[in-house]
């Protein structure tokens, strides 16, 4: 028997209206997996991360973590259960500093209260864990910035940060490299190459690059339904794949289940 994947969804289904968002996927991602999420502009990645997250409700379907039914259950508890996120924009406050930052979401996970650091040395152990994490994630230099007027790729690096600190077990990265020069993105990509293997990571990316470097396991969606599944390599070889990127007629090829 194969082992109960981490995060697995079952004909799910989302509609706006008319438009369905989500068609029937059943996603599979093996605990530990470097999975990357891909598909042109509108396939439904954003609504199946939501749904993932909890912050859509699926019109059907279910959403399973660790074998358990999470399918209604609100964001937050989905965080204490082990699913953490970024997002596709940058959402981080901007007149904290880094430090601050992450002292706020330690505190927030360790339910502490947020006066850390009017004290300094009382909790050493959220210092500690905020200066592992600032130095993961390359801020060591930048910890006393202002957030708001680092460079973007910093910026980046601390939403990755941030996410990091609920200690997820699962961790959703939604276009992590997304609007960073191109200096600053071998930062990014150290960052996520270098999180640990027992967190089981989803990427979703538009950059190829990334993804091919990245992944172990790849999905394909197309207009809301999971089109093709397989190892970069299977990817990269079907002809399908190559013609939904060069957005050739799709009507060849038959959506295949995971
Ligand atoms: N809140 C909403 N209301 C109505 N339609 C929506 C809503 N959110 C998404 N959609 C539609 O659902 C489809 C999937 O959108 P979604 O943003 O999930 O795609 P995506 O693959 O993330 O696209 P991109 O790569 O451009 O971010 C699109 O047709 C989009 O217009």
């Amino acid at each position: 028997m194969s082992p109960v994947p981490v995060l697995e969804t079952r004909r799910l289904e989302k509609r706006f209206g008319g438009i369905v968002a989500s068609n029937d996927v059943n996603l599979s991602i093996a605990r530990g997996a470097r999975h990357a999420l891909i598909g042109p502009n509108g396939a439904g990645k954003t609504t199946l991360v939501n749904m993932l997250t909890g912050v859509l409700k699926p019109s059907g379907g279910e959403i399973l973590l660790d074998g358990k039914e999470i399918t209604m259950l609100d964001p937050h508890q989905r965080v204490r259960l082990g699913i953490a996120r970024t997002f596709q924009i940058n959402q981080l406050f901007a007149d904290l500093t880094p430090v601050e930052t992450l002292g706020l979401a330690i505190s927030e996970r360790l339910g502490t209260g947020t006066h850390f650091w009017r004290v300094p040395g009382t909790r050493p152990e959220v210092v500690d864990e905020i200066a592992a994490l600032l130095e993961r994630f390359g801020l060591a230099d930048v910890m006393h910035e202002r957030t708001g007027v680092l460079p973007y790729g910093k910026q980046r690096l601390l939403e990755i940060a941030l996410a990091f600190a609920c200690r997820p077990r699962v961790l959703l990265l939604d276009e992590p490299a997304a609007g960073v020069p191109e200096a600053e993105r071998h930062e990014i990509l150290a960052a996520v190459a270098g999180l640990p293997a027992d967190v089981t990571v989803l990427l979703i990316e538009h950059d190829m690059d990334i993804v091919f470097t990245f992944a172990d396991r790849i999905s394909v969606l197309v207009n809301g339904q999971l089109f093709v599944e397989g190892t970069p390599d299977e990817v990269a070889r079907d002809p399908r794949v190559k013609a939904v990127y060069l957005g050739e007629s799709l009507e060849s090829g038959e959506p295949v289940d995971a």
